[in-house]
C-alpha cells in the first residue's frame, strides 16, 4: 500500500498531543491523509497551542468523548499513562477503528492493550518511532520528523492483515521507513541503544551538579560535552515511565556497564597504557564505523 492508494482517514484521534502525535497528524495532513484531527490532552495552554499551530483541528479534554466517530487513535502519552486512557476509550471506540500508538517501550504497552482493549485487539497495532529528541509538547511538533526514519511495529497474532498494512502505510506516507519485530526484542535492542544512555546522561549530569564546583566546570564544558549530556534533557516524566516500564531489561544493561566501568576504573587505577589503548581503540573504532552508517 503507498500513500497514493490509501484511504484518507475520516477522523484521527490524538490522546496526547506532544512531539510525536503532532508530528504525525503534521505529516498525514501534508500527506492529505486526514481529514480532521482531534488533539486530546491534559493541558489546555498545549492544546490551545496545537490548534495555533495547526497540529489539531479540535482539541477536547475527554477522550471517551474525542474518539467517537475516529477512524484511528494514536497513543502518544508517556506510557504510564497509556493504560487509563485504553479504559477510558474502551466502550466509546467505533467497532472499525484502528488504534496504535508511538510508546517506547513495548511488552507493557502490548499487555495493556491485551487488559483494556481486548475487543478491539484485530485492530491493535503497537509501534514505536525511532525519531525525536529532548524537546517535547505540541509546539515540537514538526512535519519531517519521521522523514527517512525507522518505526518499528510490533504487531500482535490477533492483528488483521489490513489493520498492520494501514498502520504501515500511513507511517510510510510519513516518509518512515517500518520494520517489524516482537515486544521482547524491542524492548531488549532499545533498553541498549535507547534507555540506559538516557538513563546514564540523567546520571552524569547528577554527578556533576554534585560537585563543589559545578557551575565552574559547565561553564567551561565543551562540545564534547554538549553531545553527551544533551539528552539529559529529556522529559523526567517520560523517562520515568520507560525505565519502570522496561526495568528487567534495563536493569541487566545497567549491571553490565557498571561492570565495564570499574573495569575501566582498574585500569585507570594500574595506569594500564595498554590495556587501556586498546578499550578506548575498540570503542572508537565501532563508533567510528557506526558513525558511517
Ligand atoms: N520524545 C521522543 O523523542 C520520543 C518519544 N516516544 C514516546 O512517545 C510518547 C509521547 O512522547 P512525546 O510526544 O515526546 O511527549 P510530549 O510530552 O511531547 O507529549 C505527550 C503529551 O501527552 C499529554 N498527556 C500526558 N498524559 C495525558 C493524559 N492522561 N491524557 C491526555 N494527554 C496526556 C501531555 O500533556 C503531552 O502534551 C511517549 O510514550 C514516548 O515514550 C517515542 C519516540 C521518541
Ligand atoms: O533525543 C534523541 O536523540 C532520542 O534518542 C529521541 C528518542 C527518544 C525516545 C525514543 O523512544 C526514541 C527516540
Amino acid at each position: 500500500m503507498n500513500a497514493a492508494r490509501i484511504a484518507p482517514l475520516r477522523k484521527l484521534v490524538l490522546l496526547g498531543t506532544g512531539l510525536i502525535g503532532g508530528s504525525f497528524a503534521l505529516a498525514l495532513k501534508r500527506a492529505r491523509l486526514v481529514d480532521e484531527v482531534v488533539g486530546v490532552g491534559r493541558n489546555q495552554a498545549n492544546l490551545d497551542r496545537a490548534i495555533e499551530l495547526k497540529v489539531i483541528d479540535q482539541a477536547c479534554l475527554d477522550a471517551a468523548q474525542a474518539v467517537q466517530g475516529a477512524g484511528l487513535v494514536m497513543l502518544g502519552t508517556p506510557v504510564g499513562q497509556m493504560g487509563r486512557l485504553m479504559q477510558q476509550i474502551a466502550p466509546h471506540l467505533p467497532e472499525d477503528c484502528l488504534i496504535t500508538d508511538g510508546g517506547s517501550t513495548k511488552q507493557d504497552v502490548v499487555a495493556l492493550y491485551r487488559e483494556h482493549l481486548s475487543a478491539h485487539l484485530p485492530r491493535c497495532v503497537p509501534g514505536h518511532p525511532i525519531a525525536g529528541s529532548d524537546l517535547s509538547g505540541a509546539s515540537a511538533a514538526q512535519y519531517g520528523l519521521y522523514e527517512g526514519r525507522r518505526v518499528v511495529l510490533t504487531a500482535l497474532p490477533e492483528n488483521t492483515r489490513e489493520s498492520i498494512a494501514r498502520v504501515r502505510a500511513l507511517w510510510e506516507a510519513c516518509g518512515a521507513v517500518v520494520h517489524e519485530m516482537s515486544a521482547e526484542e524491542h524492548d531488549g535492542v532499545f533498553a541498549c541503544v535507547s534507555h540506559v544512555p538516557h538513563l546514564l546522561a540523567f546520571s552524569y549530569m547528577n554527578a556533576v551538579l554534585d560537585r563543589r564546583n559545578a557551575e565552574r566546570c559547565l561553564d567551561f564544558a565543551a562540545t564534547g560535552f554538549r553531545d553527551f549530556t544533551r539528552i539529559a534533557g529529556s522529559h523526567p516524566e517520560m523517562w520515568r515511565d520507560i525505565t519502570l516500564a522496561n526495568r528487567e531489561a534495563i536493569l541487566r544493561d545497567l549491571h553490565a556497564n557498571r561492570a565495564r566501568l570499574e573495569e575501566l576504573i582498574a585500569l585507570v587505577e594500574h595506569a594500564d597504557a595498554d590495556a587501556l589503548t586498546a578499550y578506548i581503540d575498540r570503542a572508537s573504532k565501532a563508533r567510528s564505523k557506526w558513525g558511517k552508517r
